[in-house]
């Protein structure tokens, strides 16, 4: 991709073989009559990582989600699910998608649609789907149609991980989940991914639940990728930087860093950045939160780019594929 921000070397991640990858996307980019809704897009995402996928509205990410899912074709570009193009009929046991509208027949009882779940799928695991909707208080005999939105969403959640995949794709699950369900599903997803190495990827706009679950992010806004990479190397990639205004504006000195936004706030600026050497001494810093990170660049959505370590396939050593 057309990445003018800096890569923060792989500390961790080697090169690795194509099955490494749960997702890889080179050049990708989905255009729909109106235009491109995700352009030029080059990221990895290394199995067993719980990652999320954040952006404001219309960033383009249900769009990946779908194109992953086999529910869209790319326009351009390539997307390969654990080393298999992402659209060959190889890829489809190994994931399982749930999107924002969890499609389930209405006309079905909660027994039939797990029935459904049990033929379609070879690797089935039908005592953990059970035991997802009896935790909900769900009657097996109820008809999906008369399910509360959260019920039909728990059902959905026990559909997908009945599936055992390996990618789990999520299209904000959590949305209409009460707290108490919220904390259920992402304990969930938290063991799928530890104990089975199942990834996740996920999109939100709920940042607390993306801080308290996420190890990963894939950060879109208007159809490009802004950010890439595990959480422990993005987030200390930036420093908050506060100091004195100059004549009402953040420091020119601080232009020798990448500066994703800056607030002068009576006689002080704050900034978040990404340093490019020593920060002046004048100045007061600290490390970032991950919300704060995320925050910056949604409001930021034309920020340089980073795509750290493993993540961008196209740094030097990356590219083994
Ligand atoms: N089927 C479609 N036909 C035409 N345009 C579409 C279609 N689906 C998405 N788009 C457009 O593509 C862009 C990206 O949409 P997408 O749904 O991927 O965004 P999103 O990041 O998931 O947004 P949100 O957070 O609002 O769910 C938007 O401009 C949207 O209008």
């Amino acid at each position: 991709m057309g990445i003018e921000g800096k890569r923060v070397s792989d500390t961790e991640l080697p090169g690795g073989p194509p099955g490494a990858w749960a997702l890889e996307a080179r050049g990708l980019g989905k255009r729909y009559r109106r235009g491109w809704a995700l352009r030029d897009c080059s990221f990895r995402l290394p199995a067993g990582r719980i990652c999320g996928l954040v952006g404001p509205n219309g960033a383009g990410k249900t769009t990946l989600l779908k194109l992953a899912a086999q529910q869209a074709t790319a326009t351009e570009g390539r997307l390969a699910t654990f080393g298999v193009p992402a659209a060959d009929s190889a890829a489809l046991p190994r994931f399982a998608y749930l999107g924002q509208d969890k499609p389930l027949f209405k006309r079905f009882t909660v027994a039939e649609t797990l029935r459904m779940g049990r033929e379609l799928n070879p690797r089935w695991d039908g005592a953990e789907a059970e035991r997802i909707v009896r935790a909900g208080d769900i009657p097996l005999d109820a008809r999906i149609g008369t399910l509360s939105g959260g019920q039909h969403t728990r059902v959905a959640f026990a559909l997908a991980f009945g599936k055992r995949p390996e990618l789990l794709l999520l299209d904000e699950p959590m949305a209409d989940l009460d707290p108490v369900a919220r904390d259920e599903m992402s304990g969930l997803l938290m063991a799928e991914a530890t104990e089975r190495g199942t990834t996740v990827l996920m999109s939100s706009h709920v940042l607390t639940d993306l801080e308290d679950m996420c190890d990963h992010l894939l950060v879109v806004a208007r159809g490009r990728l802004r950010l890439a990479g595990d959480v422990d190397t993005l987030v200390p990639a930036h420093t908050l930087v506060t100091g004195l205004a100059e004549d009402g504006r953040a420091p020119a000195a601080l232009d020798a860093h990448t500066v994703i936004e800056t607030r002068v706030q009576g006689r002080q600026f704050h900034a978040l950045v990404r340093p490019a050497g020593e920060l002046s001494d004048d100045w007061e810093t600290a490390e970032p939160s991950m919300e704060e990170v995320l925050l910056a660049h949604l409001r930021a959505p034309d920020a340089p780019a980073l795509l750290t370590g493993a993540s961008d396939p196209d740094a030097e050593g990356n590219s083994a594929a």
